[in-house]
């Protein structure tokens, strides 16, 4: 599902990022991506989701290499990946329904077919009463969980989400990790950048560590 070999990433001709960093996600693993801050998380993401290119090395997503997508094959690559970043970028000027709908009106499906799916979406992250609300009458949380249903509405066969928790409170955070859990159950790949020691104690998962100059990888470990 996700295959990095050997890759570089440099923001400048300074220090890299992230240096030969090789590591494989199967289909429909759950893997957290930690690491001190500055270490790389977001830049790991956002070259999983082809929202950066590497400066050197191979990355594969869902059977595509990255480096040889063409322009044809990219709104594919965009629909098979649901990404949800640190700024959730919500629309705020419009309701957590249309919200939802922008990526399926974006895809070219009809209006009552985006709406229909928009609120199978909002009932999955518990959002229907809600579908009329605007995103900034909703708590922290909601928002978080509107950003999943938003970035979930195309049926992505893989999920990345760069600390979905940050200030969230313990219970919320709970809340919201186990969204996560449940789209992995039903078979999602899952890929969760985090430094909540206590998130990725209680939930099972592998745990990917990038730390400056080297990537540690955990395999999965139970929650006792
Ligand atoms: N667009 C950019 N241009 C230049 N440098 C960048 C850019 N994005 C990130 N960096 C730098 O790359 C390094 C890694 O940043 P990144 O955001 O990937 O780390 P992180 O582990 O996600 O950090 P945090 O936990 O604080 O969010 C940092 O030194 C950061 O300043």
């Amino acid at each position: 599902m996700i295959e990095f070999a050997h890759v570089f990433k440099s923001y400048s001709s300074e220090h890299p990022v992230l240096q030969d960093v090789t590591f494989r996600v199967g289909p429909g693993e759950f893997v957290f991506v930690a690491g001190p801050s500055g270490a790389g998380k977001s830049t790991l993401l956002k070259l999983v989701a082809g929202l950066e290119p590497p400066s050197k090395g191979r990355i594969e997503v869902n059977g595509q290499r990255l480096d040889q997508l063409t322009p044809r094959a990219t709104p594919y690559l965009r629909r098979a990946v649901g990404v949800i970043l640190q700024d959730t970028h919500l629309l705020y000027d419009r309701s957590a329904i249309d919200n939802v709908m922008l990526p399926l009106a974006v895809a070219g499906h009809p209006h009552a077919t985006a709406a229909s799916r928009a609120r199978a979406a909002l009932q999955k992250v518990g959002l229907s009463e809600k579908e009329r609300a605007n995103p900034l009458a909703l708590s922290g949380g909601e928002q978080q969980r509107l950003a999943i249903a938003r970035a979930i509405v195309n049926r992505p066969a893989l999920l990345i989400a760069d600390e979905p928790t940050a200030n969230l409170d313990r219970e919320t955070a709970r809340k919201v990790m186990t969204v996560f859990k449940d789209f992995n159950q039903v078979g999602v790949t899952t890929l969760v950048a985090t430094h909540d020691e206590d998130l990725m104690a209680e939930f099972a998962h592998r745990v990917l560590v990038i730390e400056p100059g080297r990537l540690r990888d955990f395999p999965v470990r139970r929650a006792s």
